[in-house]
């Protein structure tokens, strides 16, 4: 069954106001003064995940990750871009916008990433470090990234939980939950207590969807 969490009309602005995500029905806020985090069970039925895991398996490429620090095993999963001229993922990406409220152009392309057993993605942030060497090349013209929307495709038999490390929150795998946050402070500023672990997966496939929103336009 396809759920219809949102209430309209989104507001379709540069940024997304927490408390109208808040009013979603299906939308819980986790309990947190250091992080907006939400969680919406159910955002995707069983269906369209299998439908998305199919494009991932099918394009998946290793996985790269910006400010390279040396670990050769910080982030060992694939990935996936998807192709938005499919009209099956133009419409998720528009149902993604309508949840958040943002509008279009401030996203990036919707992205998969696939999990085996023993892969992960070790605790870091979303967002471009300020200072990084990597800055210019991600962040010059669109900006760093401001909310991360995720969705969890299946359910490992064991592993791949999300870890935020310095809230101490973590979210299990359920096939269709999403999973929502900014990545910034009321000051605009990277917000540190963002960091999360993408654990390994023990036993099993886990598949997600990732989205983030930045700044200023994309591309
Ligand atoms: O797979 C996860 O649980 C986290 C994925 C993630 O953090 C990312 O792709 O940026
Ligand atoms: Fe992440």
């Amino acid at each position: 069954m396809t759920s219809k969490p949102l209430h309209q009309p989104a507001p379709a602005g540069p940024d997304a106001d927490p408390a109208w995500i808040a009013a979603h029905p299906r939308a819980q806020r986790v309990p947190s003064k250091d992080l907006a985090l939400f969680i919406s069970k159910g955002f995707l039925s069983a269906e369209e995940c299998a439908q998305l895991i199919d494009r991932i398996d099918a394009q998946r490429r290793p996985s790269t990750i910006a400010d390279h620090n040396g670990d050769g095993y910080f982030r060992t999963s694939e990935t996936c871009d998807l192709d938005h001229d499919d009209a099956f993922v133009a419409g998720i990406n528009a149902r993604l916008d309508a949840f958040t409220g943002i509008s279009t152009e401030y996203g990036e392309p919707i992205q998969g990433q696939r999990y085996s057993v023993g892969q992960e993605f070790k605790a870091h942030t979303d967002y471009f470090d300020p200072k990084g060497a990597d800055f210019d090349r991600y962040c010059a013209v669109a900006g760093n990234r401001t909310w991360t929307v995720m969705i969890y495709l299946d359910q490992p038999t064991a592993g791949g939980a999300t870890r935020f490390t310095r809230i101490g929150k973590t979210v299990q795998p359920e096939t269709g939950k999403l999973l929502a946050w900014n990545n910034r402070l009321s000051s605009g500023a990277p917000n540190p207590a963002s960091i999360h672990h993408g654990m390994k997966v023990r036993s099993g496939v886990k598949h997600v969807i990732t989205k983030w929103y930045r700044e200023r336009p994309w591309g």
